[in-house]
Protein backbone atom coordinates (compact mmCIF):
# COMPACT_ATOMS: atom_id res chain seq x y z
CA UNK A 1 0.00 0.00 0.00
CA UNK A 2 1.95 3.20 -1.20
CA UNK A 3 0.25 6.91 -1.40
CA UNK A 4 0.81 9.87 -3.13
CA UNK A 5 0.59 13.09 0.13
CA UNK A 6 -2.60 14.35 -2.11
CA UNK A 7 -4.22 10.90 -1.63
CA UNK A 8 -3.08 10.55 2.19
CA UNK A 9 -4.85 13.87 2.66
CA UNK A 10 -7.77 13.22 0.98
CA UNK A 11 -8.52 10.28 3.10
CA UNK A 12 -7.78 12.47 6.08
CA UNK A 13 -10.59 14.61 4.70
CA UNK A 14 -12.71 12.24 4.30
CA UNK A 15 -12.35 10.84 8.12
CA UNK A 16 -12.86 14.01 9.50
CA UNK A 17 -15.86 14.46 7.26
CA UNK A 18 -17.11 11.74 8.65
CA UNK A 19 -16.80 12.22 12.07
CA UNK A 20 -13.46 11.08 12.51
CA UNK A 21 -11.14 13.84 14.00
CA UNK A 22 -7.87 14.77 13.01
CA UNK A 23 -7.07 14.49 17.04
CA UNK A 24 -7.85 10.48 17.37
CA UNK A 25 -6.24 9.75 14.33
CA UNK A 26 -3.50 11.12 15.95
CA UNK A 27 -4.36 9.42 19.12
CA UNK A 28 -4.22 6.17 16.49
CA UNK A 29 -1.10 6.77 15.49
CA UNK A 30 0.51 7.36 18.50
CA UNK A 31 -0.80 4.10 20.22
CA UNK A 32 0.54 2.36 17.38
CA UNK A 33 3.63 3.44 16.96
CA UNK A 34 4.53 3.30 20.68
CA UNK A 35 4.57 -0.20 21.77
CA UNK A 36 6.77 -0.72 18.49
CA UNK A 37 9.56 1.82 19.56
CA UNK A 38 12.88 -0.22 20.36
CA UNK A 39 13.48 1.94 23.66
CA UNK A 40 14.90 1.09 26.84
CA UNK A 41 13.15 1.84 29.94
CA UNK A 42 16.55 3.65 30.87
CA UNK A 43 16.59 5.97 27.91
CA UNK A 44 16.44 9.53 27.73
CA UNK A 45 14.22 10.61 24.67
CA UNK A 46 14.28 14.18 22.69
CA UNK A 47 11.09 14.49 20.78
CA UNK A 48 11.39 17.08 18.13
CA UNK A 49 8.09 18.51 17.03
CA UNK A 50 7.00 20.70 13.75
CA UNK A 51 3.73 23.13 13.84
CA UNK A 52 2.01 21.11 11.71
CA UNK A 53 -0.21 17.28 12.27
CA UNK A 54 3.37 15.80 12.08
CA UNK A 55 4.20 17.24 15.09
CA UNK A 56 1.10 16.49 16.57
CA UNK A 57 1.68 13.06 16.52
CA UNK A 58 4.99 13.83 17.90
CA UNK A 59 3.31 15.07 21.06
CA UNK A 60 1.03 12.46 21.97
CA UNK A 61 4.16 10.18 21.40
CA UNK A 62 5.88 12.01 24.03
CA UNK A 63 2.85 11.97 26.26
CA UNK A 64 2.28 8.36 26.06
CA UNK A 65 5.95 7.88 26.57
CA UNK A 66 5.92 9.99 29.64
CA UNK A 67 3.25 8.42 30.88
CA UNK A 68 4.76 4.52 30.85
CA UNK A 69 7.41 6.14 33.14
CA UNK A 70 10.17 7.38 30.11
CA UNK A 71 12.23 10.49 30.92
CA UNK A 72 10.76 12.60 27.68
CA UNK A 73 11.74 16.41 26.76
CA UNK A 74 10.37 18.19 23.86
CA UNK A 75 11.92 20.49 21.60
CA UNK A 76 9.75 23.19 19.43
CA UNK A 77 12.67 24.74 17.20
CA UNK A 78 9.83 26.03 14.90
CA UNK A 79 7.26 27.32 17.13
CA UNK A 80 4.30 26.42 18.88
CA UNK A 81 1.71 23.72 17.01
CA UNK A 82 -0.55 25.79 14.21
CA UNK A 83 -3.25 22.64 13.33
CA UNK A 84 -6.08 22.87 16.16
CA UNK A 85 -5.62 18.92 17.00
CA UNK A 86 -1.81 19.24 17.63
CA UNK A 87 -2.58 22.57 19.52
CA UNK A 88 -4.97 20.44 21.91
CA UNK A 89 -2.89 17.65 21.92
CA UNK A 90 0.16 19.81 23.28
CA UNK A 91 -1.56 21.52 25.67
CA UNK A 92 -2.35 18.29 27.59
CA UNK A 93 1.02 16.52 27.10
CA UNK A 94 2.79 19.56 28.05
CA UNK A 95 2.22 19.18 31.46
CA UNK A 96 3.43 15.61 31.31
CA UNK A 97 6.92 15.94 29.70
CA UNK A 98 9.71 18.90 29.73
CA UNK A 99 9.48 21.26 26.95
CA UNK A 100 13.15 22.44 26.67
CA UNK A 101 14.33 25.65 24.48
CA UNK A 102 17.79 24.26 23.45
CA UNK A 103 18.31 20.44 22.43
CA UNK A 104 20.13 18.09 24.22
CA UNK A 105 21.87 14.79 23.32
CA UNK A 106 19.84 11.78 24.05
CA UNK A 107 19.68 8.49 23.17
CA UNK A 108 16.70 8.34 20.93
CA UNK A 109 15.49 10.89 18.96
CA UNK A 110 11.81 10.88 17.72
CA UNK A 111 11.84 13.37 14.50
CA UNK A 112 8.36 14.82 14.28
CA UNK A 113 9.01 17.99 12.25
CA UNK A 114 7.47 17.11 9.10
CA UNK A 115 5.50 14.77 7.31
CA UNK A 116 3.38 14.65 4.46
CA UNK A 117 2.48 18.80 4.20
CA UNK A 118 6.13 19.47 3.68
CA UNK A 119 6.23 21.07 0.06
CA UNK A 120 10.23 21.36 -1.28
CA UNK A 121 13.01 21.34 -0.08
CA UNK A 122 13.21 22.17 3.44
CA UNK A 123 13.84 26.69 4.04
CA UNK A 124 14.54 28.52 6.95
CA UNK A 125 15.42 27.20 10.83
CA UNK A 126 14.34 23.73 9.72
CA UNK A 127 17.63 23.30 8.05
CA UNK A 128 19.76 23.98 11.02
CA UNK A 129 17.10 21.70 13.22
CA UNK A 130 18.11 18.87 10.27
CA UNK A 131 21.47 19.49 10.49
CA UNK A 132 21.61 19.30 14.19
CA UNK A 133 19.84 15.82 14.25
CA UNK A 134 21.92 13.97 11.76
CA UNK A 135 25.04 14.87 13.77
CA UNK A 136 23.47 13.15 17.53
CA UNK A 137 24.96 9.95 18.16
CA UNK A 138 21.27 9.54 18.81
CA UNK A 139 18.93 6.30 17.52
CA UNK A 140 16.67 8.30 15.06
CA UNK A 141 12.75 7.45 15.16
CA UNK A 142 10.89 9.23 12.42
CA UNK A 143 6.97 9.54 12.35
CA UNK A 144 5.94 8.98 8.76
CA UNK A 145 8.79 9.95 7.01
CA UNK A 146 12.02 11.47 7.92
CA UNK A 147 11.77 14.97 7.96
CA UNK A 148 12.97 16.79 4.96
CA UNK A 149 12.23 13.92 2.24
CA UNK A 150 9.36 14.31 -0.04
CA UNK A 151 6.53 12.43 -0.19
CA UNK A 152 5.72 11.79 -3.71
CA UNK A 153 9.37 12.28 -5.61
CA UNK A 154 12.45 13.47 -5.64
CA UNK A 155 12.74 15.53 -8.19
CA UNK A 156 13.84 18.57 -6.09
CA UNK A 157 14.96 17.09 -3.09
CA UNK A 158 18.11 18.16 -2.51
CA UNK A 159 19.72 16.25 -0.07
CA UNK A 160 18.95 17.87 3.02
CA UNK A 161 16.66 15.48 5.68
CA UNK A 162 16.57 13.55 8.79
CA UNK A 163 18.71 10.34 8.55
CA UNK A 164 16.22 8.18 10.10
CA UNK A 165 17.21 4.74 12.22
CA UNK A 166 13.55 4.29 11.58
CA UNK A 167 10.64 4.95 10.01
CA UNK A 168 6.82 4.35 11.02
CA UNK A 169 5.06 5.15 8.06
CA UNK A 170 0.98 6.17 9.08
CA UNK A 171 -1.66 4.40 6.76
CA UNK A 172 0.44 3.79 3.90
CA UNK A 173 4.37 4.16 2.58
CA UNK A 174 4.94 7.09 0.58
CA UNK A 175 6.57 6.51 -3.00
CA UNK A 176 9.74 8.11 -1.43
CA UNK A 177 10.25 5.24 0.72
CA UNK A 178 11.49 2.89 -3.13
CA UNK A 179 13.30 5.78 -4.65
CA UNK A 180 16.98 5.02 -4.57
CA UNK A 181 18.08 8.66 -4.04
CA UNK A 182 15.42 8.98 -0.94
CA UNK A 183 14.94 5.35 0.23
CA UNK A 184 18.24 5.32 2.51
CA UNK A 185 17.35 8.35 4.30
CA UNK A 186 14.24 6.07 5.59
CA UNK A 187 16.34 3.56 7.65
CA UNK A 188 14.29 0.18 8.30
CA UNK A 189 10.13 0.75 7.57
CA UNK A 190 7.27 0.09 9.49
CA UNK A 191 4.07 0.17 8.04
CA UNK A 192 1.88 1.47 10.98
CA UNK A 193 -2.21 0.78 10.73
CA UNK A 194 -4.53 3.43 11.97
CA UNK A 195 -7.79 2.30 10.56
CA UNK A 196 -8.41 4.53 7.89
CA UNK A 197 -9.73 2.39 4.50
CA UNK A 198 -7.29 1.22 1.79
CA UNK A 199 -7.77 2.55 -1.36
CA UNK A 200 -3.88 2.55 -2.69
CA UNK A 201 -3.34 1.48 -6.66
CA UNK A 202 -0.10 0.25 -5.10
CA UNK A 203 0.81 -2.55 -3.47
CA UNK A 204 4.61 -3.51 -1.94
CA UNK A 205 5.83 -6.95 -3.17
CA UNK A 206 7.96 -9.16 -0.19
CA UNK A 207 9.03 -12.22 -0.20
CA UNK A 208 5.58 -13.43 1.43
CA UNK A 209 4.03 -12.72 -1.54
CA UNK A 210 5.53 -15.12 -3.96
CA UNK A 211 3.59 -18.14 -5.12
CA UNK A 212 5.13 -21.03 -3.87
CA UNK A 213 2.62 -23.68 -5.61
CA UNK A 214 4.20 -22.67 -8.92
CA UNK A 215 7.07 -24.99 -8.66
CA UNK A 216 4.12 -27.50 -8.03
CA UNK A 217 3.48 -30.27 -10.59
CA UNK A 218 0.40 -32.09 -10.78
CA UNK A 219 0.97 -36.00 -10.94
CA UNK A 220 -1.65 -36.65 -13.91
CA UNK A 221 -0.27 -33.16 -15.92
CA UNK A 222 1.71 -33.34 -19.28
CA UNK A 223 4.13 -31.13 -20.60
CA UNK A 224 1.28 -29.05 -22.91
CA UNK A 225 -0.32 -27.87 -19.41
CA UNK A 226 2.70 -25.82 -18.19
CA UNK A 227 2.68 -24.00 -21.60
CA UNK A 228 4.35 -23.27 -24.93
CA UNK A 229 6.65 -20.12 -25.32
CA UNK A 230 9.67 -18.93 -28.06
CA UNK A 231 12.24 -16.53 -27.16
CA UNK A 232 13.27 -14.67 -29.69
CA UNK A 233 17.08 -13.33 -29.09
CA UNK A 234 20.69 -13.00 -30.17
CA UNK A 235 22.42 -11.48 -32.90
CA UNK A 236 25.82 -11.39 -34.43
CA UNK A 237 27.84 -10.37 -31.80
CA UNK A 238 25.59 -11.37 -28.68
CA UNK A 239 24.89 -15.17 -28.70
CA UNK A 240 24.87 -15.82 -24.55
CA UNK A 241 21.65 -13.83 -24.18
CA UNK A 242 18.95 -16.32 -25.85
CA UNK A 243 20.43 -19.05 -24.20
CA UNK A 244 20.15 -17.80 -20.87
CA UNK A 245 16.69 -16.71 -21.57
CA UNK A 246 15.72 -20.40 -22.40
CA UNK A 247 17.45 -21.99 -19.75
CA UNK A 248 15.71 -19.69 -16.94
CA UNK A 249 12.39 -20.24 -18.81
CA UNK A 250 13.12 -24.45 -18.48
CA UNK A 251 13.91 -23.78 -15.10
CA UNK A 252 10.91 -22.01 -14.75
CA UNK A 253 9.19 -24.42 -15.66
CA UNK A 254 7.67 -24.17 -19.27
CA UNK A 255 6.31 -26.64 -20.78
CA UNK A 256 7.89 -26.43 -24.62
CA UNK A 257 10.81 -23.82 -25.87
CA UNK A 258 11.34 -22.88 -29.00
CA UNK A 259 14.19 -20.47 -29.21
CA UNK A 260 14.88 -18.31 -32.08
CA UNK A 261 18.49 -17.58 -32.78
CA UNK A 262 20.57 -16.48 -35.48
CA UNK A 263 22.69 -18.95 -37.22
CA UNK A 264 25.94 -17.92 -35.78
CA UNK A 265 24.37 -19.56 -32.53
CA UNK A 266 24.39 -22.91 -34.04
CA UNK A 267 27.61 -24.24 -31.98
CA UNK A 268 25.96 -22.97 -28.74
CA UNK A 269 22.38 -25.17 -29.36
CA UNK A 270 24.12 -28.44 -27.76
CA UNK A 271 24.12 -25.89 -24.65
CA UNK A 272 20.93 -26.45 -24.13
CA UNK A 273 19.65 -29.74 -25.50
CA UNK A 274 16.25 -29.27 -23.62
CA UNK A 275 15.21 -26.64 -26.44
CA UNK A 276 13.68 -27.34 -29.95
CA UNK A 277 15.28 -24.63 -32.24
CA UNK A 278 14.27 -21.97 -34.89
CA UNK A 279 16.64 -19.64 -36.96
CA UNK A 280 15.34 -15.85 -37.25
CA UNK A 281 14.75 -16.44 -40.47
CA UNK A 282 12.43 -19.28 -40.27
CA UNK A 283 8.46 -18.76 -40.43
CA UNK A 284 6.98 -18.29 -36.69
CA UNK A 285 4.06 -20.95 -36.13
CA UNK A 286 1.05 -19.67 -34.93
CA UNK A 287 0.76 -21.99 -31.79
CA UNK A 288 2.84 -20.42 -28.74
CA UNK A 289 1.01 -19.56 -25.63
CA UNK A 290 3.62 -16.61 -25.26
CA UNK A 291 6.22 -14.93 -26.96
CA UNK A 292 9.67 -13.12 -25.69
CA UNK A 293 11.62 -10.99 -28.04
CA UNK A 294 14.66 -9.20 -27.70
CA UNK A 295 17.43 -10.01 -25.48
CA UNK A 296 20.72 -9.91 -27.30
CA UNK A 297 18.87 -8.63 -30.18
CA UNK A 298 20.08 -5.33 -32.03
CA UNK A 299 18.08 -3.24 -34.87
CA UNK A 300 18.42 -4.15 -38.11
CA UNK A 301 19.72 -7.99 -38.44
CA UNK A 302 16.34 -8.73 -39.56
CA UNK A 303 14.12 -7.38 -36.94
CA UNK A 304 11.80 -5.63 -38.56
CA UNK A 305 10.78 -9.12 -40.53
CA UNK A 306 10.56 -10.92 -37.15
CA UNK A 307 8.52 -8.34 -35.47
CA UNK A 308 5.88 -7.77 -38.42
CA UNK A 309 5.14 -11.74 -37.81
CA UNK A 310 5.06 -11.44 -34.18
CA UNK A 311 2.67 -8.71 -33.71
CA UNK A 312 -0.08 -10.73 -35.33
CA UNK A 313 0.28 -13.24 -32.82
CA UNK A 314 -2.76 -13.02 -29.99
CA UNK A 315 -0.35 -14.48 -27.53
CA UNK A 316 1.21 -12.20 -24.61
CA UNK A 317 4.14 -10.83 -26.19
CA UNK A 318 7.19 -9.71 -23.92
CA UNK A 319 9.38 -7.78 -25.14
CA UNK A 320 13.16 -7.07 -23.47
CA UNK A 321 16.73 -5.37 -24.73
CA UNK A 322 17.21 -4.96 -28.45
CA UNK A 323 13.74 -4.73 -29.16
CA UNK A 324 11.89 -2.10 -26.91
CA UNK A 325 10.94 0.25 -29.12
CA UNK A 326 8.67 2.65 -29.90
CA UNK A 327 7.69 1.24 -33.09
CA UNK A 328 7.07 -1.73 -31.57
CA UNK A 329 3.64 -1.16 -28.90
CA UNK A 330 0.79 -2.27 -31.63
CA UNK A 331 0.28 -5.63 -30.54
CA UNK A 332 -3.09 -8.12 -30.66
CA UNK A 333 -2.58 -9.85 -26.99
CA UNK A 334 -0.94 -8.47 -24.37
CA UNK A 335 2.76 -6.54 -24.50
CA UNK A 336 5.09 -6.85 -21.52
CA UNK A 337 7.52 -4.45 -21.60
CA UNK A 338 10.70 -4.87 -19.43
CA UNK A 339 13.06 -1.72 -19.33
CA UNK A 340 15.75 -0.92 -17.45
CA UNK A 341 16.01 3.04 -17.20
CA UNK A 342 18.39 3.34 -19.85
CA UNK A 343 15.96 1.50 -22.13
CA UNK A 344 13.07 3.58 -20.99
CA UNK A 345 14.58 7.03 -21.20
CA UNK A 346 14.85 6.03 -24.88
CA UNK A 347 11.13 4.92 -24.84
CA UNK A 348 10.03 7.89 -23.22
CA UNK A 349 12.21 10.60 -24.45
CA UNK A 350 12.61 11.48 -20.86
CA UNK A 351 16.06 11.47 -18.83
CA UNK A 352 17.59 9.00 -16.78
CA UNK A 353 17.03 11.16 -13.51
CA UNK A 354 13.68 12.52 -14.39
CA UNK A 355 12.74 9.06 -14.40
CA UNK A 356 14.42 7.60 -11.40
CA UNK A 357 13.13 10.81 -9.65
CA UNK A 358 9.65 10.24 -10.20
CA UNK A 359 9.07 6.30 -11.43
CA UNK A 360 5.91 5.68 -9.71
CA UNK A 361 4.82 8.59 -11.81
CA UNK A 362 6.24 8.24 -14.75
CA UNK A 363 5.41 4.37 -15.04
CA UNK A 364 1.80 4.95 -13.88
CA UNK A 365 1.53 7.43 -16.63
CA UNK A 366 3.26 5.45 -19.71
CA UNK A 367 1.65 2.05 -18.94
CA UNK A 368 -1.95 3.72 -19.08
CA UNK A 369 -1.06 5.91 -22.20
CA UNK A 370 0.34 3.01 -24.09
CA UNK A 371 -1.78 0.11 -22.42
CA UNK A 372 1.19 -2.18 -21.35
CA UNK A 373 2.05 -4.43 -18.84
CA UNK A 374 5.49 -2.52 -17.89
CA UNK A 375 8.22 -3.55 -15.56
CA UNK A 376 10.26 -0.57 -15.21
CA UNK A 377 13.88 -2.17 -13.43
CA UNK A 378 15.86 -1.29 -10.88
CA UNK A 379 16.78 -2.11 -7.21
CA UNK A 380 12.46 -1.59 -6.73
CA UNK A 381 11.08 -2.80 -9.93
CA UNK A 382 7.69 -1.49 -10.75
CA UNK A 383 5.25 -4.08 -12.00
CA UNK A 384 2.34 -1.67 -13.54
CA UNK A 385 -0.77 -3.03 -15.59
CA UNK A 386 -2.12 -1.52 -18.34
CA UNK A 387 -4.31 0.55 -15.73
CA UNK A 388 -1.50 2.43 -14.51
CA UNK A 389 -1.91 0.18 -11.27
CA UNK A 390 0.80 -1.78 -9.96
CA UNK A 391 3.43 -3.10 -7.45
CA UNK A 392 6.64 -2.46 -6.03
CA UNK A 393 9.46 -5.22 -5.75
CA UNK A 394 11.13 -4.89 -1.82
CA UNK A 395 12.98 -8.39 -2.21
CA UNK A 396 16.80 -7.00 -3.11
CA UNK A 397 19.44 -8.55 -4.38
CA UNK A 398 22.69 -6.61 -5.52
CA UNK A 399 23.55 -10.05 -7.33
CA UNK A 400 21.33 -8.63 -9.96
CA UNK A 401 23.41 -5.62 -10.87
CA UNK A 402 25.25 -8.00 -13.41
CA UNK A 403 25.14 -8.34 -17.29
CA UNK A 404 22.61 -11.69 -18.11
CA UNK A 405 20.33 -10.79 -15.19
CA UNK A 406 17.48 -9.19 -17.36
CA UNK A 407 17.76 -12.08 -19.65
CA UNK A 408 17.02 -14.20 -16.91
CA UNK A 409 13.83 -12.49 -16.11
CA UNK A 410 12.49 -12.48 -19.29
CA UNK A 411 13.30 -16.12 -19.56
CA UNK A 412 11.25 -16.48 -15.98
CA UNK A 413 8.32 -14.21 -17.63
CA UNK A 414 7.96 -16.14 -20.99
CA UNK A 415 7.26 -19.12 -18.83
CA UNK A 416 4.60 -17.92 -16.08
CA UNK A 417 2.69 -15.94 -19.26
CA UNK A 418 2.80 -19.25 -21.05
CA UNK A 419 0.82 -20.71 -18.56
CA UNK A 420 -2.72 -19.51 -20.38
CA UNK A 421 -4.00 -17.45 -17.81
CA UNK A 422 -3.44 -19.49 -15.37
CA UNK A 423 -1.55 -17.79 -12.83
CA UNK A 424 -2.64 -14.83 -10.73
CA UNK A 425 -0.53 -11.85 -11.52
CA UNK A 426 2.33 -13.22 -13.85
CA UNK A 427 4.94 -10.31 -13.95
CA UNK A 428 4.95 -10.09 -10.23
CA UNK A 429 5.49 -13.79 -9.54
CA UNK A 430 8.42 -13.55 -12.30
CA UNK A 431 9.98 -10.43 -10.82
CA UNK A 432 9.83 -11.99 -7.14
CA UNK A 433 10.96 -15.62 -8.11
CA UNK A 434 14.14 -13.64 -9.81
CA UNK A 435 15.13 -11.57 -6.69
CA UNK A 436 14.47 -14.38 -4.48
CA UNK A 437 16.74 -17.36 -6.33
CA UNK A 438 19.32 -14.35 -6.59
CA UNK A 439 19.16 -13.93 -2.80
CA UNK A 440 19.68 -17.09 -2.42
CA UNK A 441 22.36 -17.94 -4.29
CA UNK A 442 23.92 -14.46 -2.30
CA UNK A 443 24.31 -16.51 0.99
CA UNK A 444 26.59 -19.32 -0.19
CA UNK A 445 27.84 -17.12 -2.80
CA UNK A 446 29.62 -13.19 -2.74
CA UNK A 447 26.84 -11.26 -4.67
CA UNK A 448 29.91 -9.70 -6.55
CA UNK A 449 30.68 -13.42 -7.91
CA UNK A 450 27.64 -14.72 -8.55
CA UNK A 451 26.76 -15.86 -12.20
CA UNK A 452 23.72 -15.24 -13.98
CA UNK A 453 23.52 -19.13 -14.71
CA UNK A 454 24.23 -19.32 -10.68
CA UNK A 455 21.14 -17.34 -10.30
CA UNK A 456 18.85 -19.84 -13.10
CA UNK A 457 20.38 -22.85 -11.15
CA UNK A 458 18.83 -21.65 -7.79
CA UNK A 459 15.64 -20.96 -9.26
CA UNK A 460 14.28 -24.32 -7.87
CA UNK A 461 15.79 -24.37 -4.82
CA UNK A 462 14.31 -21.29 -3.13
N1 LIG B 1 -4.28 10.47 7.39
C1 LIG B 1 -3.14 10.30 8.02
O1 LIG B 1 -2.37 9.47 7.58
C2 LIG B 1 -2.80 11.09 9.22
C3 LIG B 1 -1.72 11.99 9.22
N2 LIG B 1 -1.23 12.53 10.35
C4 LIG B 1 0.01 13.31 10.37
O2 LIG B 1 -0.13 14.53 9.73
C5 LIG B 1 1.01 14.76 8.93
C6 LIG B 1 0.73 15.81 7.94
O3 LIG B 1 0.46 16.97 8.66
P1 LIG B 1 0.40 18.42 8.03
O4 LIG B 1 -0.35 18.37 6.78
O5 LIG B 1 -0.07 19.32 9.10
O6 LIG B 1 1.91 18.76 7.63
P2 LIG B 1 3.30 18.49 8.33
O7 LIG B 1 3.17 18.37 9.78
O8 LIG B 1 3.96 17.41 7.59
O9 LIG B 1 4.11 19.85 7.98
C7 LIG B 1 3.47 21.06 7.86
C8 LIG B 1 4.40 22.20 8.24
O10 LIG B 1 5.53 22.23 7.41
C9 LIG B 1 5.77 23.56 6.95
N3 LIG B 1 6.47 23.44 5.67
C10 LIG B 1 5.99 22.95 4.51
N4 LIG B 1 6.95 22.95 3.57
C11 LIG B 1 8.06 23.45 4.14
C12 LIG B 1 9.38 23.70 3.68
N5 LIG B 1 9.74 23.42 2.42
N6 LIG B 1 10.31 24.21 4.53
C13 LIG B 1 9.97 24.48 5.81
N7 LIG B 1 8.72 24.28 6.30
C14 LIG B 1 7.77 23.77 5.48
C15 LIG B 1 4.40 24.17 6.88
O11 LIG B 1 4.48 25.56 6.95
C16 LIG B 1 3.71 23.54 8.09
O12 LIG B 1 3.96 24.30 9.24
C17 LIG B 1 1.34 13.39 8.42
O13 LIG B 1 2.63 13.27 7.89
C18 LIG B 1 1.14 12.57 9.67
O14 LIG B 1 2.30 12.56 10.46
C19 LIG B 1 -1.63 12.03 11.65
O15 LIG B 1 -1.88 13.11 12.48
C20 LIG B 1 -2.72 11.01 11.67
C21 LIG B 1 -3.56 10.90 10.43
K1 LIG C 1 8.81 13.14 10.48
Amino acid sequence: MIYTAAEIKQIDQTATQNGMPESILMERAASAIVPKLPIESHSTILVVCGTGNNGGDGWVVARELAVKGHEVSVWLPLGDSKSEAASTHAAYASSLVRVIEQPVATDIVIDALFGVGLSGPVTGKARDVIEWVNQQMATVLSIDLPSGIPSDHALEFDGLAIQATRTYCLHGYKRTAFLNRTSPYYGQIERIDIGLPHTSGWSVLTESDFNRSLLERDRFSHKTDYGHGILIGGSRHLLGAPFLGGRAAIRSGIGLLNLSVPREASPFISTLPEAMYNQHTDVLEQSYDAIAIGPGMVEGEGMDTIWQQVKHQSCPIIVDAGALSTRRFETRGPLILTPHPGEFSRLTNQSVEEIEGDRFAVASEFAKQHRVHLILKGTYTLIVTPDGKGAVNTVEASALAKGGSGDILTGILLALWSRKGELQSPSEQAVLWHALAAKSISRTIHPASVLASDVIEELGRI
